[in-house]
């Protein structure tokens, strides 16, 4: 009988955190921060720890660290000699992000891209049932897809009533597929080193490690509502699938729309709902009252007052429980991934 390697903590505690990834020496550093500042507004209860590659600079730790994030250095992951061309081709450094399945000192953790804000409180998706893999549908009609078949016939999961998928001739229909900008995840070494080893014997691909985490998870993942992370080009592409107001996370994926080199000029970048969404990520990057130094000298009032709010936003809301994504919840437990 195989010993049973206990991933969790030796005493058994739960630690969540939210956690995301920093490259470079470039200007991701203000995403980062940017996302700190939002889950304070947000209310959140838990830490993000930002997962860094060497290269990341001193004052880059320094202003993570001032914002109170906790910054932990992780080596890169370079996937196997190939000739893919990605569809991004800085997105070679985003396998680094197999990394953070080595944070086994947390239970759970939401894993948010750098260009992600979070404008209301999803501390609920903690409470999720373990043993899945939590993320929002992505969609293939931008043109980072022309590589695919779906985007070569109009095929798109996100409205797959529209071209019917021609199994005859392309075989079955591809599983659901997440984007890997947001989701939630359980830390587990057995689960990263089985990535590890199974990502030295496939391909790449054109979106990196987002298909080779839609590959590996394709047994476990269960989709979320887009208002968890919602992909700028719904706007333009599946409307009909947004409800703007409800959105709790934002993702600047769409090309021109990372909002802190923002110009306006991209394809769509024009639109009144992409500026609205670009001045609410400036409007809390420049909030000092949101800064780390700041908020600990708030009257033993407000804290009470947070309390009371924070109470109220940690239970699951109510589409959770009635709509078609109870799914989720009625799921036998998943075998683990590992
Ligand atoms: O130079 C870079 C490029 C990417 N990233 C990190 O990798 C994530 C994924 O890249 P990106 O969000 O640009 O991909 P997209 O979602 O736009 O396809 C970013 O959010 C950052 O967290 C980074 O830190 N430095
Ligand atoms: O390395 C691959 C990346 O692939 C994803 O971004 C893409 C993808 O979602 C396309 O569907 C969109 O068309 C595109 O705009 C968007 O940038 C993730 O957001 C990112 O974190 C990362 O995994
Ligand atoms: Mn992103």
């Amino acid at each position: 009988m195989a010993t049973v390697i206990n991933t969790k903590l030796s005493n058994g505690g739960k630690k969540r955190a939210y956690v995301t990834f920093l490259a470079g020496n470039g200007d991701y550093v203000k995403g980062v921060v940017g996302l700190a500042k939002g889950l304070r507004k947000a209310k959140s209860k838990y830490p993000l720890v930002v997962a860094v590659l060497p290269d990341v600079p001193v004052d880059h730790r320094r202003q993570l660290l001032d914002q109170g994030c906790l910054v932990k250095e992780i080596q890169p992951v370079c996937p196997p000699e190939n000739q893919t061309q990605f569809a991004m081709a800085y997105y070679v450094l985003n396998y680094s992000k197999l990394r953070i399945w080595k944070f086994v000192e947390y239970s759970t953790m939401i894993y948010l891209d750098g260009d992600i804000q979070v404008f209301e409180n999803i501390d609920h998706l903690f409470d999720l049932p373990d043993g899945n893999f939590y993320a929002v549908k992505d969609c293939f009609c931008e043109k980072t897809w022309s590589h695919t078949p779906q985007y070569k016939i109009g095929y798109c999961q996100q409205c797959p009533e529209k071209v019917t998928w021609p199994e005859s001739e392309l075989g079955p229909k591809p599983p659901l597929y997440f984007n890997a900008g947001m989701f939630v995840y359980e830390p587990s070494l057995p689960t990263y080193y089985n990535l590890l080893e199974t990502l030295n014997v496939v391909p790449p691909t054109p979106f990196a490690e987002q298909d080779f985490l839609n590959m590996y998870f394709k047994d476990i993942y269960k989709p979320i509502p887009p208002a968890y992370n919602l992909v700028l080009a719904m706007l333009w592409r599946h409307p009909e699938n947004v409800e703007l107001d409800k959105a709790k996370v934002v993702h600047y994926c769409a090309a021109g729309s990372k909002p802190w080199r923002f110009t306006g000029k991209e394809e769509n970048m024009e639109r009144q709902d992409i500026k609205m969404l670009v001045k609410k990520w400036w409007d809390i990057y420049n909030d000092e009252s949101l800064d780390y130094k700041n908020i600990n000298v708030r009257s033993k009032q407000e804290k009470e007052e947070e309390d009371v709010h924070r109470k109220q936003q940690t239970t699951m809301p109510q589409f959770f429980t009635d709509s078609s994504e109870a799914g989720v919840f009625h799921y036998a437990k998943a075998p683990s991934a590992a």
